[in-house]
């Protein structure tokens, strides 16, 4: 695996915060040159954490938490000697509703990658300044396919995440 690669990673029980992860990495894909992994939190090694340039995580919103796997999986992350330390980190989450949490976890996860000295990039576009975040479950997209204006975020999430890689590493 080069110095260019990504992780990208997420947990996902009804399939929305994945919809998000695959346009994060057609993103990626986008920029020649990064490499990206994809996979749930519940298959990544810790030597993939280690491995990775840069860590591009999910998560649904829970009661306007990150989910306990999530959190528990960053918990997992090596800190002795801060080995994280400089790693490019970004976020994205899915939420049901507006406003009722999918800010808050994404800035919660934003900090703890913070703990360990990580970079943190948003994504390509204003309305994803913070990461990238879907709602899922309110309204007109309360549809059983995340809507595309929401791939749209995580797929620049990923290309911004991809160049950064590039210019950094
Ligand atoms: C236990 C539980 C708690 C939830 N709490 C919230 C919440 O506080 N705010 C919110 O916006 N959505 C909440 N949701 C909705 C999920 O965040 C949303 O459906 C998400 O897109 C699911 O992602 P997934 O398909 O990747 O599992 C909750 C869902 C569950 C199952």
């Amino acid at each position: 695996q080069s110095e260019r690669n990504i992780l990208i990673t997420y947990h996902s029980e009804s399939g929305k915060t994945q919809a998000m992860a695959e346009a994060v990495a057609k993103g990626v894909a986008e920029v020649k040159g990064a490499d990206f992994v994809l996979k749930p939190i519940a298959e990544v090694s810790e030597h993939e954490i280690l491995q990775a340039s840069a860590i591009i995580l999910g998560s649904p919103v829970y009661n306007a938490n990150m989910t306990p796997e999530v959190q528990a999986f960053i918990n997992s992350w090596p800190f002795e000697g801060r080995p994280l330390k400089n790693k490019i980190g970004a976020v994205f989450v899915t939420g049901g509703g507006f406003s009722i949490g999918e800010e808050a976890v994404m800035f919660s996860m934003i900090r703890s990658m913070m703990i360990h000295g990580m970079i943190i990039v948003g994504g390509e576009e204003l309305e994803a300044a913070f990461g990238a975040s879907a709602i899922t479950g309110e309204g007109e997209f309360a549809e059983k396919e995340v809507q595309e204006i929401f791939l749209k975020k995580a797929e620049g999430l990923g290309k911004r995440v991809g160049e950064m890689v590039l210019k950094f590493y």
